[in-house]
């Protein structure tokens, strides 16, 4: 693996908030780490980086550990949620920043600068302060002051979490594009599960400081490796069977002719693209989406069946 993280632990007092965590990304690839607030994805993001010690573990970067380099001689940059840009500084200064530091001199260093802003199409607004852009255009600015380091691997803190839904969207859409023409290896923590199945080729699921599972969108959504990682990855019903509980992703339980269950429905509710509707099994509420704008009865009785089942260790198969 290019990044290659292994037994990495933080201690604060007696807690372990990143727990002997291993992690691997191939390169040219986007690893998303996800999980709920607190579980420790900052945290190891910071220890990649740089900028906080862990008490044991490794971080390879193409092969050498870089665990005691300090931030600016690892081959690693870190795109912060804050973006964190200087204020004082135009955007041109702003890219231009971390080339001063590694010792570019002043016309290089510009040239530079305003080639990675013409790429993330912020070529012309290089003389303007952050003040004066949007939060995307910030968030484009912050993408090029990393890229610019020409960084290994390049990490990205919740960096889309400051945006409204259509231009998240749109920045996951050129983060994608970023990524492929640098061919980038990116670690991008995120707590949200369709974020991280849109952007990620891995999702890692992490929960209390150690990854849960890894493996492409299609793998932890449709084969979860516990019920944490089924349910944080979305929705799921519950259905009794013979031998203890079915479960099944909200978009495989379907209203059919004649199927396994039988159920009532109880109410529907109206979600412009399809119909979420709850129908009872045996006392248990099962969700079902619709795009059929024909709308099942409120108190009939329906047949359903699922297309497929999600199993984790321990439940029936
Ligand atoms: N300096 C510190 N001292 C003590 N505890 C800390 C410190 N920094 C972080 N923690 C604790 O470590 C745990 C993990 O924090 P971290 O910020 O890595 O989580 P996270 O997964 O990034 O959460 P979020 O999604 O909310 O940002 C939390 O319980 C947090 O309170």
């Amino acid at each position: 693996m290019f990044l290659q993280i292994e037994g990495l632990t933080k201690r604060y007092g007696d807690t372990a908030v990143v727990d002997a965590m291993d992690l691997g990304v191939e390169r040219g690839t986007i690893c998303c780490l996800l999980g709920p607030s607190g579980c420790g994805k900052t945290t190891t993001l910071r220890m990649v980086g740089g900028y906080l010690a862990p008490d044991a573990g490794t971080v390879e970067v193409d092969g050498t550990d870089i665990v005691g380099l300090p931030p600016e001689e690892r081959p690693v940059s870190t795109v912060f949620q804050s973006y964190a840009l200087f204020p004082h500084m135009t955007v041109l200064e702003n890219v231009a920043y971390g080339l001063k530091c590694h010792g570019m001199d002043r016309t290089a260093r510009r040239a530079e600068a305003r080639s990675m802003l013409a790429s993330v199409a912020m070529g012309e607004l290089a003389d303007a302060y952050p003040a004066q852009l949007s939060g995307g255009q910030q968030q484009r600015v912050a993408l090029a002051r990393s890229l610019v380091l020409k960084p290994k691997v390049l990490l990205l803190d919740e960096p889309l979490s400051n945006l409204d839904t259509g231009l998240r969207e749109a920045m996951r859409r050129e983060i994608r594009t970023i990524q492929r023409d640098f061919d980038l290896t990116m670690l991008f923590v995120t707590h949200d599960q369709r974020e991280a199945m849109a952007l990620g080729d891995t999702v890692a699921v992490m929960d209390g400081g150690r990854i849960l599972q890894q493996g492409t969108p299609e793998e932890v959504y449709l084969h979860p490796a516990d019920e944490f990682c089924a349910r944080f990855l979305g929705p799921v019903n519950e259905l009794p069977g013979p031998d203890g509980p079915v479960f099944a992703r909200i978009e495989d339980v379907a209203v059919v002719d004649r199927g396994p269950w039988e159920g009532t429905v109880e109410s529907c509710t109206f979600l412009g693209d399809e119909l979420s509707y709850t129908v009872s099994v045996s006392g248990h509420p099962i969700t079902i989406r619709s795009q059929n704008r024909e709308h099942l009865t409120v108190g009939s009785s329906v047949f359903l069946d699922i297309a497929h089942r999600l199993t984790w260790k321990g439940t029936a198969s």
